[in-house]
């Protein structure tokens, strides 16, 4: 039986793919709770598809065994390109829903909610926009609201794709902040990234994939030059035989 010393997550054998198509795997491994692992690699090589598999978006072959108190306590955070930012919601509005899995689909917002809000909100950087909609906020601000749906949220596991992409030096500072913050409170935190610098100065733990993990461990042992140009060629390797089967 699981219990809170598992791995927050083991993963056995584990692929993704789209129709007959493999977009990753096999991967067997674990994320030890309490953790910053990033999941990095080049383009195309199955980082988003692994991490959609481990929030259950995504069907995958193999096995995925999350730790039993984590299992409902999973907060995502998508890519920003994801989300129709023209749909017209406030900024407190769309927070509150991180407080969804306490209050439920039809629970109603009261002032206690509404403290924690403001309190999310302010933590983040965020106070005085309350009443904005989230199509006016800039690229900055909307992550920091993203980021305050999941403060709201008080998940432990935390997924997160490209959380720091295309983000001004100030905000990805503050989202790191943030990010140790969550460490320190012993929550799990997976992310995908492409910033390597952030990767080796933040991260405990790294996972280099090109369609299969090519190293996995302490950044400053795994994400090493040569490492990233044996993932490189690699991919290079999955094209070429893509473009001959096509
Ligand atoms: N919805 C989809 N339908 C079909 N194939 C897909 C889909 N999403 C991704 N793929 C393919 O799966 C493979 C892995 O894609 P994935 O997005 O997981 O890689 P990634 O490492 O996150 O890439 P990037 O860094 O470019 O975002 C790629 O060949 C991609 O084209």
């Amino acid at each position: 039986m699981l219990h809170d010393t598992a791995p927050a997550v083991r993963l056995d054998a584990v692929e993704v793919a789209y129709g007959a198509a493999s977009a990753v795997g096999p991967v067997t491994g674990i994320f030890e709770r309490g953790q910053l692992h990033a999941i990095v690699g080049p383009n195309g090589a199955g980082k988003s598809s692994l991490l959609g598999a481990l929030a259950g978006h995504l069907p995958a072959a193999g096995c995925i065994t999350i730790a039993s108190d984590l299992r409902d306590r999973i907060g995502w955070l998508p890519q920003r390109t994801q989300i129709d930012r023209s749909f017209p919601i406030q900024v407190d509005d769309f927070a509150a829903l991180g407080l969804w899995p306490r209050i439920g689909a039809f629970g109603a917002v009261g002032v206690p909610h509404r403290r924690a809000i403001d309190g999310a909100l302010t933590r983040l950087g965020l106070q005085g926009l309350q009443r904005r909609l989230i199509g006016e906020l800039s690229t900055g601000q909307f992550q920091r609201l993203l980021f305050a749906r999941l403060c709201l949220q008080d998940a432990r596991l935390l997924l997160l794709d490209e959380p720091f992409t295309a983000l001004d030096e100030r905000t990805a500072t503050d989202m790191l902040a943030l990010l140790h913050e969550w460490q320190r409170e012993g929550r799990t935190v997976i992310a995908v990234l492409h910033e390597h610098a952030v990767v080796h100065d933040h991260f405990t733990n790294m996972l280099l994939l090109a369609r299969q993990p090519m190293a996995w461990g302490a950044p400053a042992e795994a994400l090493t030059a040569d490492a990233w140009q044996h993932a490189q060629a690699c991919m290079a390797s999955h094209q070429r035989m893509a473009e001959v089967a096509a």
